[in-house]
């Protein structure tokens, strides 16, 4: 399969080792937003740029006829008008806030643990997510989708970064050196605790997630998610 990077950075190098093992060949690697490129030569792209450059790359590719993933955070206020466009456009787009299987699984246990808890207003819900210093949003579009899922059953009406805000999920975001992600969720009472966490130990699981959806997607059309290509969910 020839593969497009959009965004040659920790993540685009990390997906080419790991797409190279796989046997794919990189065909355009693009690495900043001044880089000007043709999408000619590619099956497939992969989006892992900026959150200022995400919508541009996804769009460029819905016009040119090529299938696109991307695991760029920090865009999704304009989630619903990508998806409009790539449907206008008869394209095939996939989007992801993480690729890596566990923290598929772990959204899963998420959303089956919100669930079991709706009905106990005793229990305080709070998250932390942590990464590198160089990361650009907060908080991070894992943390996002774990919050939606919590949100859909509990007594919160939004998500939100400042502690202060009582009636708000609060995710707490941090930023330490080096930290590839981890995301905690904990359900507080006076009684007891119940938390679950993901860590992840480097980029690799990310890495190789968005190549096996890539490999998955070549050939389909509309817009799918991590739980089309894992059967899960
Ligand atoms: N969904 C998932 O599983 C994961 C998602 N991510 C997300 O992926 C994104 C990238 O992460 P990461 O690789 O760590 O970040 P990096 O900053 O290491 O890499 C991003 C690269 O994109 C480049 N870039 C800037 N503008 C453009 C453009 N217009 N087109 C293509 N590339 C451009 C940047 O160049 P320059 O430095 O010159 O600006 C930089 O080299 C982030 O949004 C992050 O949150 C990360 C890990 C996993
Ligand atoms: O920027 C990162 O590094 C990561 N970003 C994604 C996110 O925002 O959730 C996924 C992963 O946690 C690493």
């Amino acid at each position: 399969m020839k593969i497009g990077l959009l965004g040659y950075g920790k993540m685009g190098k990390t997906i080419e080792q790991i797409a190279l093992h796989r046997q794919h060949d990189i065909t355009l690697k693009v690495e900043k937003d001044t880089d000007s490129y043709a999408l000619e030569n590619i099956d497939v792209a992969i989006d892992f740029s900026t959150p200022d450059a995400a919508v541009a790359n996804i769009t460029k590719c819905f016009n040119h006829n090529i299938p696109v993933i991307s695991g760029t955070t920090g865009w999704l206020d304009h989630y619903d008008d990508v998806v409009a466009l790539c449907k206008e456009k008869n394209g095939t787009f996939l989007y992801a806030s993480n690729f890596s299987l566990g923290v598929n699984i772990f959204f899963e246990l998420n959303k089956t643990l919100s669930k079991l808890m709706k009905n106990l207003p005793e229990y305080d819900i709070s998250m932390e997510e942590i990464h590198h210093t160089e990361k650009l949003d907060a908080p991070s579009g894992t943390a996002i989708t774990l919050a939606e899922e919590i949100l859909k059953n509990s007594k919160y009406g939004s998500w939100t970064l400042d502690a202060a805000k009582l009636n708000d999920l609060h995710i707490h975001s941090k930023r330490i050196d080096k930290v590839p992600g981890t995301h905690q969720v904990v359900y507080n009472s006076s009684v007891d605790t119940i938390e679950i966490k993901h860590t992840a130990h480097n980029r690799d699981g990310f890495a190789l997630g968005a190549v096996i959806a890539a490999e998955w997607i070549v050939g389909k059309k509309g817009v799918f998610s991590m739980k089309d290509v894992l059967n899960i969910g």
